[in-house]
């Protein structure tokens, strides 16, 4: 693609040649004057790190958190890169460089532009929220099967479609392999992507051009403070998905659901300008889920829309897993999917990979897999393991590394408030020492009067522990980690999957599942 046309909408302040710096505008009118040759140069591809540059590439600059992309331009020329978008002009580079303001917002609009604008043509979702999203996603994607599309889903567990997967390296792609990945997922034949969007993708402009159809708020409670700095800071982030929203879609009205039920949402509510829908379990919305009932293997409750209420009855448990529902209910309710068909294909969702998942070796015990890794997801999944067991709660959970360090102490004290017995151990230490970090949260554990505790730093010990301890009648809850079959230590990454680990040792205590 011609460089003019990589750079289609992209503000610029100068462009650097050699040893001369122009100031500049650029219009494909035929203001282009000097430049014309370097407009009209063919770009073979885009990226932002050196090391992925290839000839005839278009390299960005990106001033990162650890790095700076400047440092690599070198690199990146001498990998082939013939065109450089920097936001400080760099002297002893022999190609041209165009100086923006902001090479990461560059990047984004450029990506869109290389890739034709995938979301313009697909039904787009975006869901934002601290806790629900990968959840949610499940059920949207459920739902809109019903319909008969052809759903994709980008996500913390994976980028997939049908049974065609990518790979994921971040729950939400950086705008580059986004729209690359949004590009080939229409060209397999997806019609509608559902995906979650995370405040670091926000705040690092990640989805700024992605056309979205439906914006979805879950709630906001504290994580990523390591990242945000304040809880305000975190809120703001997440709200840049709605602020947007009404320069969205080109063709379709854009809409944003809300859960009413959070204390954030009017913040979200006043910084979006689009029509919205509500949902919620305790306020009143347009959604509105009413009489609640959880058991170990699934939640129910009635469900009043606009026309009238259906009975909605979930396979999986949580008074959450209700709430996500709700979010989901209230999309495809505006999609105009009859709300019978809303409640069955809600309905028909076995369970979400890591999400209250059940380890069953025929054990006289219950032993969950849950990806809790907030103060407010551990809150969530133990009132509901509290509600269900018969007997006691036993807790097997650690914090991870390279991240909120404040959120240790509280989920400490939650685990203690809400468990018979915890079990503190690693989840992913990353680069900072397991020790310490267990350090972080014992005070929490601690402040709670008559918690019970153990510290087991091997996370394959801990679940042997806490296994070993389960009588019957007991559950034993393992989470943080849920889906993820790898464990972070240090740089390195190793296999492990806790779902694998509690099936292994069950099986040598005696148990095996006929
Ligand atoms: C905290 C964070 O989000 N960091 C992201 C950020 O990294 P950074 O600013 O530190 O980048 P950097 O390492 O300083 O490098 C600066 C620039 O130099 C370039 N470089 C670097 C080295 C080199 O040899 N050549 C080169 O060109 C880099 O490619 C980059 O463009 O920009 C990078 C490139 O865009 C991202 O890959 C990186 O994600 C890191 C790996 C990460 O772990 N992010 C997590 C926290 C994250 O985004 N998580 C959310 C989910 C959270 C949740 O919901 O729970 C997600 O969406 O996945
Ligand atoms: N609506 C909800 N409110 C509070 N907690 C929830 C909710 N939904 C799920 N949880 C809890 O949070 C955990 C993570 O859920 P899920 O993976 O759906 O969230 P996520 O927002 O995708 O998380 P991540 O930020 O890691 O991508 C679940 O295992 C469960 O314990
Ligand atoms: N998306 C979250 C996942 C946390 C999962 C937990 N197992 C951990 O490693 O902290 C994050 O990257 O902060
Ligand atoms: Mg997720």
């Amino acid at each position: 693609m011609e460089l003019g046309k990589v750079l289609a909408g992209v503000g610029f302040k100068e462009v650097g040649y050699g040893n001369r710096i122009f100031p500049g505008t650029y219009s494909d009118q035929g203001d282009e004057g000097n430049f014309l040759p370097l407009w009209k140069e063919e770009i073979s591809g885009l990226a932002y790190d050196s090391r992925q540059v290839e000839p005839g590439f278009l390299f960005f600059c990106i001033p990162g958190l650890q790095r700076d992309g400047h440092d690599y331009a070198v690199q990146a020329v001498e990998r082939g890169a013939t065109v450089l978008v920097v936001e400080r002009y760099l002297k002893k580079i022999q190609v041209p460089q165009i100086v923006v303001s902001s090479s990461r917002d560059s990047l984004s609009q450029s990506a869109s532009n290389f890739y034709n604008h995938p979301s313009s043509r697909l039904l787009m979702v975006g869901i934002t929220g601290t806790n629900g999203k990968t959840t949610t996603t499940h059920l949207i994607e459920a739902l809109l099967q019903a319909q008969g599309l052809a759903v994709a889903v980008i996500g913390t567990i994976g980028n997939r479609l049908g049974e065609k997967q990518w790979p994921a390296t971040h729950t939400t792609p950086e705008s580059l392999e986004l729209q690359a990945l949004l590009a080939q997922m229409e060209l397999e034949g997806a019609q509608a992507v559902v995906m979650e969007v995370s405040s670091h993708a926000l705040d690092q402009g990640r989805v700024d051009h992605v056309e979205f159809d439906y914006a979805i708020f879950t709630n906001l409670t504290q994580d990523h403070l390591d990242y945000h700095g304040t809880l305000e800071n975190y809120r703001e982030a997440k709200s840049r998905l709605f602020q947007k929203l009404h320069e969205g879609k080109k063709s379709r009205v854009t809409r944003a659901i809300i859960n009413v039920d959070d204390e954030h949402a009017f913040y979200f509510r006043q910084n979006c300008k689009v029509p919205q829908i509500t949902y919620g379990l305790k306020e009143k919305a347009t959604i509105q889920g009413e009489k609640c009932k959880v058991t170990p293997r699934g939640a129910s409750c009635d469900v009043t829309y606009p026309g009238g209420t259906v009975a909605l009855q979930l396979q999986l448990t949580g008074r959450f897993n209700l709430s996500n529902a709700l979010a989901a209910f209230a999309l495809a309710y505006s999609e105009g999917l009859a709300v019978e068909e809303i409640a069955k294909a809600l309905g028909s969702v076995k369970g979400v990979p890591g999400r209250f998942e059940i380890v069953d070796q025929g054990q006289p015990f219950s032993v969950v897999v849950d990806y809790a890794h907030t103060p407010d997801g551990l809150e969530n999944v133990l009132t509901t393991a509290r509600n269900v067991a018969k007997k006691r709660v036993i807790t097997l959970f650690g914090c991870g590394g390279d991240r909120d360090r404040t959120k240790r102490p509280k989920m400490g004290s939650i685990a203690a408030r809400w468990s018979d017995w915890i079990v503190v151990t690693s989840d992913n230490p990353r680069t900072e020492k397991a020790e310490q970090i267990i350090e972080d949260i014992l005070p929490g554990i601690r402040g709670v009067a008559g918690a019970s505790y153990e510290v087991v730093v091997d996370r394959k010990e801990a679940i042997q522990k806490a296994l070993t301890l389960a009588q019957q009648d007991d559950l034993v809850l393992i989470a943080g980690k849920g889906h993820e079959t790898y464990q972070i230590v240090g740089t390195e990454v190793f296999p492990f999957d806790d779902r694998k680990v509690a099936s292994d040792i069950l099986r040598g205590l005696g148990y095996e599942k006929s």
